[in-house]
């Protein structure tokens, strides 16, 4: 029996998880070269795998455009090999991730994404219940490497929390999670950075969107997706109406 396509991202995901556990742990090579072999190892994995379980569905990934011609609003599995390279190619850093997503209709409609070193996947087919219990000071996840300024006065202004990590995807889990409460980026990521943990976002009930509180919208013919906006329901009205009170520019 074939498997439906939840299921066929999470054992993509868990797979491409186990080469790169296997890469890190086997490697002498230095942090560069590691990268570089996961980002490709993971990517092939994916790409042959989608080739042969649903030849008519184009892949759009981090490391290139594989399969069939992509037809705008139509099927089309969106990749991140390794989300988080650099922290992949750090001793001990267990924040990264393996993204896998289906879009249709310039929406993700299955999803998956691993966290290998930390023995988690998660997928749409069965999302995490979200946690009831209040919010006394909201934790915000924000990139470990370049923070932008615009968070760290938001969080400032709401009294909240700023909690550093790499990876777009272990941040976004870690909100699906209910280990923070909001994870907010601006200034720059393409689609495959957030489409497999955006999907299993708003498939757990999450608030996902762009600064602006418009709709995050995937497979365009320019992947370039440079912000968003992912928190627990009762923070958005809050950080969006922060957001929308900044001057132009300064997000
Ligand atoms: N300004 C920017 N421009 C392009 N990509 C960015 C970016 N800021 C973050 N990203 C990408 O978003 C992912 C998470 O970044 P961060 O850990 O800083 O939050 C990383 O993906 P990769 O590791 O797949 O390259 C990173 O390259």
């Amino acid at each position: 029996m074939s498997v439906d396509d939840h299921e066929l991202a999470a054992g993509l995901a868990q797979r491409a998880g186990e080469c790169l556990l296997r890469l890190r742990e086997e490697s002498t090579s230095d942090p560069k070269a590691l990268g570089d072999a996961g980002d490709a190892a993971a990517h092939r994995l994916l790409v042959d795998a989608l080739a042969q379980e649903r030849p008519d569905d184009p892949v759009l990934s981090e490391h290139g455009v594989a399969g069939p011609e992509r037809v705008a609003g139509q099927r089309v599995w969106i990749v991140d090999p390794l989300d988080g390279t650099r922290e992949f190619t750090e001793p001990g850093r267990a924040d990264w991730a393996v993204h896998v997503a289906l879009a249709e209709g310039h929406e993700v409609i299955a999803s998956a994404v691993a966290l290998p070193a930390q023995g988690i996947v998660l997928d749409t087919g069965e999302p995490p219940k979200q946690p009831t219990h209040g919010i006394a000071r909201p934790r915000i996840a924000v990139s470990r490497s370049r923070p932008p300024e615009f968070v760290t006065e938001i969080a400032e202004q709401i009294g909240a929390e700023l909690v550093p990590m790499g990876s777009a995807g272990a941040k976004i889990t870690a909100v699906v999670l209910g280990e923070v409460d909001a994870y907010l980026h601006g200034g720059g990521q393409y689609e495959w950075d957030s489409a497999a943990p955006v999907g299993i976002a708003r498939a757990a009930g999450l608030h996902t969107s762009r600064l602006d509180g418009s709709e995050l919208v995937y497979d365009r013919p320019d992947p370039w997706l440079p912000d968003l906006l992912v928190c627990r329901r009762e923070l958005a009205v809050d950080l969006l109406t922060a957001l929308s009170d900044r001057p132009e520019g300064s997000r």
